[in-house]
């Protein structure tokens, strides 16, 4: 059976008790922590930086980090996330001036290298890259604020670059962020994403175990 990822968003989470939450999460099964870096300038949002990832870390967390930066100007940032404890990095295409370069200072810094593709961005974009990507973030909703819709239009940008993957990459991981939840889980996983990004809908309960059993059964249930 394919291996499915279950990475929360901590956007939705309670930024007075965040360590706790995270352990919480990651107790109640979870895979890896989706860290969304926010600069009030590429999306209309103010997040956190990479002295909060550092206490993270040094709060003896130590699953995957996710870095996802929504920010302008990107490669100064890069070696401070890495040193802080990213274990992966996506940016936006825009946000960086030379996206080669970009990508192989990720992974000199020892990070896993990804892009970050908007709902409106082609995937032909990522045509002259896939060599040097370990993850894909698709969005699916526009970025900056947790608990939007999911625009269905994005399953079969899904499916597409689900194709692209097994021709070009098979090493790629799909990941998929924004408005996923109990009822289309199943859709975004049929149309091929290997890691769920959510936000609201794991943090909008106490009972975080209650909800990530739930997705875990409803996974369990596909058949691929
Ligand atoms: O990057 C994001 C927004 O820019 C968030 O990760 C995303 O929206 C997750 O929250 P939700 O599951 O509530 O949509």
């Amino acid at each position: 059976m394919k291996k499915f990822f279950i990475a929360p968003s901590i956007l939705s989470a309670n930024f007075s008790k965040l360590g706790q939450d995270i352990k919480d999460v990651l107790s109640a099964g979870s895979d890896i922590i989706h860290f969304d870096v926010m600069d009030n300038h590429y999306v209309p949002n103010l997040t956190f930086g990479p002295m909060v990832l550092k206490s993270l870390r040094q709060d003896n967390i130590i699953a995957p980090i996710d870095v996802h930066l929504m920010v302008d100007s990107v490669d100064n940032l890069i070696p401070l996330f890495a040193q802080s404890g990213a274990t992966s990095i996506t940016f936006h295409p825009d946000s960086s001036k030379d996206i080669n370069k970009t990508l192989s200072l990720i992974r000199r810094y020892g990070c896993k290298s990804g892009l970050a593709i908007n709902p409106e961005v082609p995937l032909s974009i990522l045509n002259n890259f896939m060599d040097q990507l370990d993850i894909i973030l698709l969005m699916s909703v526009m970025p900056g604020f947790s608990g939007q819709k999911f625009i269905s239009s994005i399953l079969n940008k899904i499916f597409k670059l689900r194709k692209m993957i097994d021709k070009y990459n098979s090493k790629i991981l799909l990941e998929v962020d924004g408005g996923i939840n109990i009822n289309n889980i199943i859709d975004v996983a049929h149309a091929g994403a290997d890691i769920f990004v959510m936000g609201s809908f794991i943090f909008e309960t106490k009972n975080y175990k209650k909800k990530i059993d739930m997705i875990k059964n409803k996974l369990n249930m596909l058949n691929i």
